[in-house]
């Protein structure tokens, strides 16, 4: 059997023109143009690539980006100080602190300065418990995008036994609760899981987001499974810098009935959510009606 590639490329692509048309239609009746404010501590350069990308893709949906960059040693002060600006900024509708943050800053007390109604990521404490709790939230970027992805790819997803692989705030736990909110039966496994691999073979929809370069091999994948990675590892192969997954990409297609690559599955649709998280947090601030199947 050969998987069915699922080309989280192309599919983020039709989500910014989705969010282009909104967009254009917004400025034109309404005369409001959404805006994005991303904040960048530090010089770490994969941060550095995903904010360009970010602003770039802002720009080119027709929303007003603003980007804070500043430097690795900034105070906690500084950084609550600007996200307090933003906040009380009417031209921004999104905010976003590009993480990982330097070692000497609190994330959770950044992340829960921000105002939750523009908290873009959807990790403010407030829509985690909304989440949680089946309740309208902003969505975590990463794990929506995987939910589109598979609610594209099933139709229903009702029923179906998933498997997440990973407990993280920013896509294990939020993709457990959104596959819930879709009827799922749900397993949250991780690194201390007894028997992984018979756990994973259980997975109708195996979702891999430990951090770990292809560790879901091939045979823990059920015949026909639909597996989304969510890994981005960088590997030195054959004396090249590799982008792999989480899971052995060669192995698992062979298997699954649809997958997922790495590079181009579900690192491209993060910023396509951005996109469509930031015009629904503008259309919930200006109680306008929030466009249909870009968020859950
Ligand atoms: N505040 C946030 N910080 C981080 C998030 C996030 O959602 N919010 N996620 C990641 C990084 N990230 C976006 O910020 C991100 C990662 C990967 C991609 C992507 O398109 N990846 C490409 C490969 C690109 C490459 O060569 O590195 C792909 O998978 O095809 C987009 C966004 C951590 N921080």
């Amino acid at each position: 059997m050969t998987a069915t590639i699922i080309d989280g490329k192309a599919f983020a692509a039709k989500v910014r023109a989705q969010v282009a048309e909104h967009v254009a239609r917004l400025r034109e009746e309404q005369g409001v143009q959404p805006g994005l404010a991303v904040v960048l501590v530090g010089e770490d350069p994969a941060s550095q690539v995903y904010v360009a990308s970010k602003g770039k893709q802002t720009v080119e949906v027709g929303m007003a980006s603003f980007e804070h960059k500043l430097p690795a040693d900034t105070s906690e002060e500084v950084l609550l100080n600007l996200i307090r600006q933003l906040n009380a900024d009417p031209n921004v509708h999104g905010i976003l602190v590009q993480l990982p943050l330097p070692g000497h800053l609190n994330s959770e007390l950044v992340i829960n300065s921000i105002d939750p109604a523009k908290d873009v990521d959807g990790f403010h404490i407030s829509n985690v418990g909304l989440l949680g709790t089946g309740q309208k939230s902003m969505v975590p970027c990463t794990p929506l995008g995987c939910l589109m992805m598979l609610r594209d790819h099933h139709g229903s997803l009702a029923g179906m036994n998933a498997v997440v692989v990973g407990r993280s705030n920013i896509v294990g736990k939020p993709m457990a609760q959104l596959l819930l909110g879709d009827s799922c039966t749900v397993t949250i496994a991780h690194s201390r899981t007894r028997d992984l691999p018979s756990v994973c073979r259980g997975a109708d929809i195996l979702v891999a987001a430990v951090g770990r370069p292809e560790m879901i091999k091939g045979d823990w994948v059920k015949p026909g499974a639909t597996v989304i990675d969510v890994g981005i590892n960088r590997i030195e192969r054959d004396g090249k810098t590799r982008l792999v997954g989480d899971v052995d990409f060669a192995a698992a297609a062979t298997v699954a009935g649809a997958i997922t690559p790495v590079p181009g599955g579900v690192g491209p649709m993060t910023i396509a959510c951005l996109l469509a998280n930031t015009l629904t947090a503008c259309c919930r601030a200006l109680a306008l009606p929030e466009p249909k199947g870009l968020t859950v």
